[in-house]
């Protein structure tokens, strides 16, 4: 069987994904019309599988690919115990992005996780329902405030737009990523200090149930060679 390298199949992560292969002397291509979902590798014996960069920690885990480039936060949220089912194999440099928690500005008196515990469990008394967060990282938002003993809160779901939770009155807080910081700004809303919930950058992985012949795993070790693993 041939190695499979799941990839991004638009979007932010595709087009540099691309670069950091070809940078390695690994040429990743489109094949088909601009629509069709088919690509190609030069210089190795992988076949390419054009994912949503959301679903390439599943196929992973289910083994259905080898190898598999997306964000360190989608692995992270997507699979418990996600570092049994997969394993980093490099730490691309590309797709940085923190994983924050966000109060409205106007909470002058709220600027730390402390301040934002000790807000939720007023909350709760005064308005008689937990203080919401929005976001779609239910997994590493409620280990984090487990963690650091918050428990006044809950979470609601929300899988884009997030910023915009608090101005329509869904959620009093949010939890999503930022890079530049200004869906953040507009949205008149800030970070609380301290080190972020995660970090994430693209990472190319290795799923460790696939089925990996023997072939297979030869085809690997040259793979790191090629590109310097
Ligand atoms: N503003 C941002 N700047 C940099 N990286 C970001 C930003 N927002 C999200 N990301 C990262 O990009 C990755 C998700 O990429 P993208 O948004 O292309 O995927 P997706 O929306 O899940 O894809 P699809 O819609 O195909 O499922 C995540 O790992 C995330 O950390
Ligand atoms: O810090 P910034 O550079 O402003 O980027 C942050 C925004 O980017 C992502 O949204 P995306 O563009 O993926 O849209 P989404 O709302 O559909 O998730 C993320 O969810 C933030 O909303």
């Amino acid at each position: 069987m041939t190695l499979k390298l799941g990839v991004p199949s638009k979007g932010r992560l595709m087009e540099k994904t691309f670069q950091w292969f070809g940078k390695r002397g690994l040429t990743l291509s489109r094949t088909g019309s601009e629509r069709e979902y088919a690509g190609a590798v030069e210089g190795a014996d992988i076949e390419l599988v054009l994912l949503s960069a959301g679903e390439i920690p599943r196929e992973l885990s289910a083994g259905r690919i080898h190898l598999g480039v997306t964000g360190s936060d989608l692995v992270r949220e997507k699979l418990s115990l996600w570092d049994q089912r997969v394993e980093e194999l490099a730490l691309m440099g590309f797709g940085h992005a923190d994983l924050i928690l966000a109060v409205p500005v106007a909470w002058a008196d709220v600027d730390t996780l402390d301040d934002l515990d000790a807000v939720a469990a007023a909350f709760r008394a005064q308005h008689g329902h937990r203080l919401r967060i929005a976001t779609k990282y239910h997994r590493l938002v409620r280990d984090y405030l487990r963690d650091a003993g918050v428990a006044d809160y809950q979470l609601v779901d929300s899988q884009g737009a997030t910023e915009g939770t608090v101005k329509n009155e869904t959620a009093e807080a949010i939890a999503d990523i930022t890079s530049t910081g200004e869906t953040l700004r507009a949205n008149h809303l800030k970070v609380l200090g301290g080190e972020p919930i995660h970090q994430s950058q693209a990472t190319l992985f290795r799923a460790r149930s696939a089925d990996w012949t023997t072939e297979d795993r030869a085809e690997l070790k040259r793979l790191e060679g090629i590109l310097g693993l």
